[in-house]
């Protein structure tokens, strides 16, 4: 089946081709394509007994994207008749850069099956370093990065942040923590415990091995701010006891223990404090009627739209975010990694939207997309409003000043061509009937 491919423009109207830069000693740079190949690749082909060609619909999908580089993708087969999938190892890795050892860095990525954990992984495989990963797979799951297992660069270890870890590594991005509101509420003190224990651990791992630390922290230490954008040097407004403090306050005093060990021990530290992020893995589970998903804003509303249900506004829809698509992000947290500085940087995308603007806009492209591809929809979704949960603050923007002086770092895809992709990428999964 012949498919037209997709172009992706940047904010500036040139084309992406390619994600990543070379800073500060460190080239990150890789094929949008190859990336594309691995997170939009089929989970499995459908064995259909009418039909010779059964993986050309979901193949013509993803190869929209990745093109010519099916050659690397797995064979699963899905039996429809008996529900039944059978897996088979890839025939073969996705290439991954060769480099000297010298070059060569041990990087360890603590949540690394989760959402950012995994886009990382691939950025850092195909740069040809060596990971590992640690992930007690509590939300992150071994499906997002199962196309490395076996490779001789990668490892995957079952284990939790709260208990010691030992490793030789040059780098640590530590990630691991529940960071949807809904799962990390859902037990605040394995929350907290994560966000202490597993901090402390991590650290004691990098003044040990003498490993850089970079810790996500997240723009919910400026909790429900006063300021407006945020900027690094705010102290924020979080309530201490209430419902996100598991999150906040952890987070919080997981940097109160980075600097610590910094200020004590001399361990190099790098702290990225992110705002919202969305993109492909993010994700969603069908909770209950009331709440049927839980997972951020863009999955729920991405999957709600596809569905055809209402879209759920919380509150008003007054409150506003700023959206940041995921391969800016890894861009914005490598460079840090990489870069002399030690204070929190924000990285974060400015472009600022009412939740009720941006379920109007996630409707319109869901819309274009199914336009795109001649799929038939019986009506327009609508947006319905249910309760605002407590503490959920009124607006988040971030100052990125710092990250632009400091990492020339600032980001480029717009919410929409994100938000494209996101869109194919979950049609993609609800057609393998993965949603
Ligand atoms: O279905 C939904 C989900 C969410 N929302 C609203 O959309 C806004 C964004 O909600 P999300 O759950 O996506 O994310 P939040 O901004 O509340 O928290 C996020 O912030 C920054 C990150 O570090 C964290 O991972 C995450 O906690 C909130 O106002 C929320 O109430 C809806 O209106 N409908």
């Amino acid at each position: 089946m012949s498919v037209s491919p997709i172009h992706t423009v940047d904010k500036n109207g040139d084309e992406i081709t390619t994600v990543g830069f070379n800073r500060f000693g460190f080239d990150c740079e890789v094929s949008l394509d190859v990336l594309r190949s691995l997170y939009l690749r089929p989970h499995y082909a459908v064995l259909n007994e009418h039909s010779d060609d059964a993986d050309a619909e979901p193949l013509a999908q993803h190869a929209k994207f990745s093109q010519s580089l099916t050659a690397y993708q797995s064979k699963s087969i899905f039996h429809p008749e008996t529900n039944s999938i059978s897996y088979t190892t890839l025939t073969r890795f996705t290439p991954v850069k060769l480099l000297p050892p010298s070059q060569r860095k041990r990087v360890l990525i603590t949540g690394g099956a989760g959402f950012v954990g995994s886009h990382l992984v691939d950025r850092l495989m195909l740069l040809g370093h060596e990971v590992t990963v640690l992930d007690n797979f509590f939300t992150g799951s071994k499906t997002t990065v199962n196309h490395w297992i076996g490779h001789p660069n990668f490892e995957m270890v079952r284990h939790d942040v709260v208990e010691p870890f030992m490793i030789e590594c040059d780098q640590i991005y530590h990630l691991a923590c529940p960071a949807s509101p809904p799962h990390y509420q859902f037990n605040a003190v394995k929350t907290i415990k994560t966000s202490f224990m597993g901090t402390l651990n991590m650290l004691g791992l990098a003044k040990r091995t003498k490993a850089r630390f970079l810790i996500t922290s997240t723009s919910e230490v400026y909790g429900d701010p006063e300021v407006h954008p945020q900027h690094e040097e705010y102290w924020g407004h979080v309530n201490p006891i209430g419902p996100r403090a598991c999150y906040d306050e952890g987070k919080r005093v997981a940097e109160t223990l980075t600097y610590g060990f910094q200020r004590q021990d001399g361990v190099e530290v790098r702290v990225a404090r992110i705002f919202n992020t969305y993109g492909p893995r993010s994700k969603v589970q069908y909770i209950s009627e009331v709440n049927p998903y839980d997972g951020r804003v863009v999955s729920n509303f991405i999957v709600q739209a596809l569905k055809g249900e209402d879209m759920t506004v919380y509150g008003d829809g007054k409150q506003t975010r700023s959206f940041q698509y995921i391969h800016d992000l890894i861009d914005g947290l490598i460079a840090l990694m990489n870069s002399d500085e030690s204070r929190p940087v924000n990285i974060g995308n400015g472009d600022e939207f009412t939740i009720g603007e941006f379920a109007e806009l996630v409707r319109d492209i869901v819309e274009k997309v199914q336009d795109e591809d001649g799929v038939k929809r019986d009506h327009r979704v609508n947006i319905v409003y249910k309760p605002m949960p407590t503490d959920d603050p009124q607006m988040r923007r971030p100052d990125t000043t710092r990250a632009k002086e400091s990492l020339q770092w600032q980001p480029r895809w717009t919410v929409r061509m994100g938000l494209e992709e996101m869109v194919r990428y979950y049609k993609a999964k609800m057609a393998e009937g993965n949603l």
